[in-house]
């Protein structure tokens, strides 16, 4: 069982930057689910789609895996024969949790698409040729000055008809489209029984670590990584997940 996430329900003097430590993966089921609008609904359609786009015989690799939830439900809608999924992520005990699960998961469940894990910094990763890449919600911790070339190295691992599902927090260029939609994540988390208290020292310690972009940003970029076409297929609130064609 998961644990409640009251990370940042005491107050604190000092906020450091938020990091994907031991504490953070204790609650993250918890924490994910009562923070992002949408994301089981998110989590659930990515298996579908990596179903339609998977290949026989190719790769898919879950980046930034986290706990591995996109890639259970792709192990449980990947059909095609011959595929495997790499979920990688770059913080250890992510990735030691991301194991349990994915054992636990083929202890329950039979006939899913094989997994390998790796802890590896995704920047750094010589991909091999795919057919479906994920990015949920991994793309708004990279440094800004790295998105791109990232984009540029799964567009290139890419095989032809392959896909990338990418998953941000928006921002908006417009100032009142930002502050109705950043209100409205604050209602959400509020209904998830979050505090004010939590909700502001949360935001302290992503603020440096977390940079959204606009949806034109995230299509311009997409574009020059050489993706030929783009588009949203779902959005709650400022939250939104795209798919980019190669
Ligand atoms: N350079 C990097 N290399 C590898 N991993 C990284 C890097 N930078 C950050 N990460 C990892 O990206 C993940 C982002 S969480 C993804 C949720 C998941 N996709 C899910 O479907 O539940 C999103 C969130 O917490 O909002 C964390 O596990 C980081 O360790
Ligand atoms: O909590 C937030 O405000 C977010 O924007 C999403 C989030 C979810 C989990 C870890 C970090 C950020």
């Amino acid at each position: 069982m998961t644990e409640t996430d009251k990370l940042f329900a005491q107050p604190r003097a000092q906020i450091g930057d938020f990091a994907f430590d031991d504490e953070v993966v204790r609650v993250f089921p918890d924490m994910i689910k009562r923070s992002v609008p949408g994301y089981p609904t998110i989590v659930e359609t990515i298996g579908l789609i990596a179903g339609q786009y998977a290949r026989p015989d190719s790769l898919i690799y879950d980046l930034g895996c986290s706990l591995g939830a996109a890639t259970q439900s792709m192990r449980r809608h990947v059909r095609a024969s011959g595929c495997r999924i790499m979920a990688v992520d770059n913080s250890a005990p992510m990735i030691s949790r991301c194991r349990e699960y994915l054992f636990a998961q083929n202890a329950m469940v039979e006939e899913l698409t094989p997994v390998e894990v790796m802890e590896a910094d995704i920047t750094r990763l010589a991909l091999q040729p795919c057919s479906v890449v994920v990015l949920n919600f991994t793309l708004q911790f990279i440094p800004p000055p790295q998105r791109l070339q990232l984009l540029t190295d799964i567009h290139r691992a890419l095989l032809p008809g392959g896909l990338l599902i990418l998953s941000e927090k928006l921002a908006f260029a417009d100032p009142r489209t930002q502050q109705n939609l950043e209100t409205m994540h604050y209602v959400f988390k509020r209904a998830n029984g979050y505090s004010e208290l939590e909700i502001a020292q949360k935001r302290s310690a992503i603020e440096k670590v977390m940079l959204p972009d606009t949806l034109e940003a995230h299509q311009d970029r997409l574009f020059k990584a050489g993706f030929s076409h783009s588009h949203s297929w779902f959005q709650s609130l400022n939250f939104c997940s795209m798919m980019a064609h190669k």
